[in-house]
């Protein structure tokens, strides 16, 4: 079975490479530069280069390429000034490519199969190929390659190393138009096509007179295109001179190829046969007369032509039967996801009360959690489940009303908004529509986007959302909207109070080494067309990838990895390395190198002045170190450490409160006036913010007046007033994952948090000692030990 892999294309025209030879390329088009910096920070810097099949076009589409490419490796060497890279492309294997699509982050992919080498000479004809070669090379000097000196002198046995080099020198652009010397396994037929191009002097005649013909055949439609342009036109007028040429360009091109879907007559066929909507097939019909009215190029015939390519490929009827077997939709959640039990029962309710009522005007389902804990891929599992079409528009950074809702076709270059734009890569009018990052839109004075958000969920106005470069009210309601957020608190109000929020919280190691065991592993071994018999991972394997190489709530770098070590198993199988391959701690440190991370430990010593807080980061939860040192001064009050305002003030609070209690903590009064006190929270470039270390750095305080150490075993979390109450904190459950994950043993939270306790995972709760506390003077008496 030969491999397949899916990656991002690079888009490749001017020159070919070909495997085994490294080559610099220069890359300037956005789009590519997209994907290229998509595939360094997704597929290990790997991409299929497949080549133009017009170098001329700048933005190619799929058919627009050819239908094989090459697997490379790639390194940016520079980046210039204009934003233009230079890479380093190390091209790896041939291959033929199956489908190419766009990715939900709208990158252009492929899915490839590679093409192995079959070297299917026999001994003796082998023998005759080297001493050809031997031969040509003293009267063609062209031929002489590395490569190729290496095979005469015995030294190198990969035939298709050295066809490729000689291809690569001599005739590379004629690979293009030699297919099969790419998407051949048989180094037989490659070399019959190198012989062909560059042994055969009846080749040479054959391509001149090719091009001799070719020319004569252009020279004839020049000729008509003159003659029918004679009749046509006004010498006068240079710019109808150069219209009408294109139109006739156009209209022989069309000739050839009737097959073309955006031509007004198979819109009209269209009109006539399906069922639009009566307004909106009268204001496309309208259009199309006055396109026809209109001289063709001109920038008025390109703007209404654009507006009917798009109200003709909105799904304005067309729609998914929906599944209603909810037995059916619990099984497809629970093959696609590990746990998250009670996020999956609330779900098949929400799809039950869906079903039952058969109205959307249900709240609209927002998953909230970090980053990686798997809400799209829920979301689509969802879509799964109920049978309905996936598209996903991201809204991160959405400031601008008219992102949404699209600007009048009058503007130069407009088009529709998102939400319209998605609907069309929906197909359907009913597919579920994912919101991703509802919680990163902003607004500024272009207009609030989520005002116009609101109009897309609201039930009462969905019905005709209006879009401005469409001018058509447009009919959302039987499109189901799910949402995700990292932070709930920043969805705009209006939004939230639509919103149904389920929580994803973090997952611990041991649940995260069963995602990778019975979901992750699996699912990279199958995309990849590989059998478990081919490439295991050891249990020791996925911890040490999730201890050392990631850091993170959810286990998308996790993923990541994953998949990078089973690509990088498959360039050493194509490479005849090897067959099988089982991955361990060790086979993890050699393929993904040096260990990136370790986790902040916790003090090896008790010391006086440096206490554990406990952190809740995008990444999860850490474990954050306070530390207070004192020097001769006036009193001053000096914080580093990049912390944020509210976490300056927490400290303030603290120091006030430490010193209107100096003599219940047993402090000197007169140390406040004679020494500068300085307040640093290490890992200084990570901004840090939150009022939850207040009782940390109360405590630090103390212990650095006092001059008593803290134990290395506690940690702490929660807001200090001035009164010293313990106020409670958020993330609880990240914070005592990352405790016990760090050797703490005790762990001191709010009383008021006791309500999270039951989101604590047991194996967490078996390992440390959880101690609520409602005052500062509990804090102290348990960490100064004085009772
Ligand atoms: N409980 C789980 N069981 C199996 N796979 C999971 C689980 N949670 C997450 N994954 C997998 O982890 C990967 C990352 O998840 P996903 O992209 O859905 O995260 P996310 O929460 O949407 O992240 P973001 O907020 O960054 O978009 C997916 O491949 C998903 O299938």
């Amino acid at each position: 079975m030969s491999k397949k892999i899916k990656l991002p294309i690079f888009h490749i025209r001017g020159t070919f490479i070909v495997p085994g030879i490294k080559e610099n390329l220069e890359v300037g088009r956005k789009n590519t530069l997209r994907s290229i910096n998509y595939a360094i920070k997704n597929s290990n810097n790997q991409m299929i280069a497949i080549p133009q099949i017009d170098h001329s076009i700048e933005e190619p589409k799929f058919e627009d390429l050819h239908n094989f490419g090459i697997l490379i490796d790639f390194e940016v060497i520079k980046e210039w000034k204009d934003e233009s890279l230079t890479i380093s492309a190390n091209p790896i294997q041939r291959c033929k490519v199956i489908e190419m699509y766009e990715n939900e982050d709208q990158i252009p992919y492929s899915n490839v199969e590679f093409v192995e080498s079959i070297n299917d000479f026999s001994e003796e004809e082998l023998t005759e190929l080297v001493n050809k070669i031997a031969e040509a090379v003293k009267t063609k000097g062209t031929l002489v390659t590395k490569q190729v000196r290496q095979l005469i002198a015995g030294e190198l046995d990969d035939l298709a190393l050295v066809f490729d080099s000689i291809m690569f020198k001599v005739a590379p652009s004629r690979i293009l138009s030699n297919p099969e010397y790419i998407t051949s396994p048989s180094l037989k037929t490659r070399w019959q096509i190198i012989e062909k191009i560059i042994f055969s002097e009846e080749d040479y005649a054959t391509r001149n007179s090719e091009s001799v013909e070719a020319a004569k055949q252009k020279t004839q439609i020049e000729q008509d295109l003159n003659q029918k342009l004679k009749e046509k036109m006004d010498k006068q007028q240079k710019e109808y001179y150069l219209r009408e040429k294109m139109r006739i360009i156009k209209d022989e091109l069309d000739d050839e190829d009737g097959s073309d879907d955006t031509s007004l007559d198979k819109y009209k066929e269209r009109l006539s046969k399906e069922p639009f909507p009566e307004e909106v097939k009268r204001k496309i019909l309208a259009s199309i007369k006055r396109v026809e009215a209109l001289q063709s190029g001109t920038p008025e015939w390109n703007t209404e032509k654009n507006y009917i390519d798009w109200m003709m490929s909105i799904p304005w009827w067309e729609e998914t039967e929906d599944l209603t077997d909810l037995k059916f939709a619990k099984e497809i959640l629970d093959k696609h996801h590990y746990g998250m039990k009670k996020v999956k029962e609330r779900i098949i309710e929400y799809l039950a009360v869906k079903t039952k009522t058969k109205s959307l005007k249900a709240p609209i389902i927002t998953l909230v959690g970090p980053p990686g804990v798997g809400k799209t891929s829920l979301a689509k599992s969802i879509a799964e489940a109920v049978g309905k079409n996936f598209v996903k528009v991201s809204l991160g950074g959405v400031k601008d009303e008219s992102e949404i809702r699209g600007h009048r076709k009058t503007y130069v270059g407009s088009m529709p908004g998102r939400i319209i734009q998605t609907m069309k890569r929906a197909k359907v009018k009913n597919p579920l529509f994912l919101l991703d990052e509802i919680d990163k839109m902003a607004s500024d004075h272009r207009g609030d986007p989520a005002s116009a958000m609101l109009e897309v969920l609201d039930p009462e106005q969905n019905k005709e959302f209006s879009d401005h470069y469409i001018e058509e009210a447009y009919d959302l309601s039987q499109v189901m909207f799910i949402a995700t957020a990292n932070y709930p608190e920043d969805i705009p109000e209006a939004l939230y109070d639509r919103m149904e929020i389920i929580n994803l919280s973090s997952y611990t190691e041991i649940e995260k080494v069963k995602i990778a065991q019975d979901y992750l592993i699996p699912k990279s071994i199958e995309q990849h067309e590989l059998t478990s018999e081919e490439i295991t991972f050891t249990e020791g394997a996925v911890n040490e990838i999730i201890k050392f190489y990631t850091r993170e709530a959810g286990v998308r770098q996790l993923e990541r990895h994953i998949n990078s070590i089973v690509r990088k198993y498959i360039v050493k199988n194509l490479n005849g390395e090897l067959k099988k391959i089982v991955i361990d701690e060790k086979t993890i440190n050699d393929l993904l190198g040096k260990r990136i991370f370790d986790h902040t430990e916790k003090q090896d010593e008790s010391q006086v002045g440096v206490v554990t807080g406990l952190a809740y980061t995008q990444f999860g939860g850490d474990i954050l170190p306070i530390e207070v040192s004192l020097y001769p001064g006036k009193g001053n009050l000096i914080l580093t450490g990049k912390l944020g305002d509210v976490m300056k003030e927490s400290a303030t609070i603290a120091l006030t409160y430490v010193k209107s209690n100096y003599e219940k903590f047993g402090i000197e009064k007169t140390i406040f006036e004679e020494n500068d006190i300085h307040i640093h929270v290490p890992e200084g470039a990570v901004p840090k913010d939150g009022p939850s270390a207040g009782i940390t750095i109360t405590t630090a305080l103390i212990s650095g007046l006092s001059n008593k150490p803290v134990s290395k075993e506690i940690g702490m979390t929660g807001e200090i007033t001035l009164r010293g109450n313990v106020l409670p904190i958020g993330g609880l459950r990240e914070k005592s994952i990352s405790a016990s994950r760090s050797g703490l043993k005790t762990i001191l939270i709010p009383k008021k948090n006791e309500r999270d306790l039951d989101e604590i995972p047991d194996e967490v709760k078996a390992k440390l000692k959880i101690i609520p506390t409602e005052k500062y003077e509990q804090v102290f008496d348990i960490v100064f030990n004085t009772k």
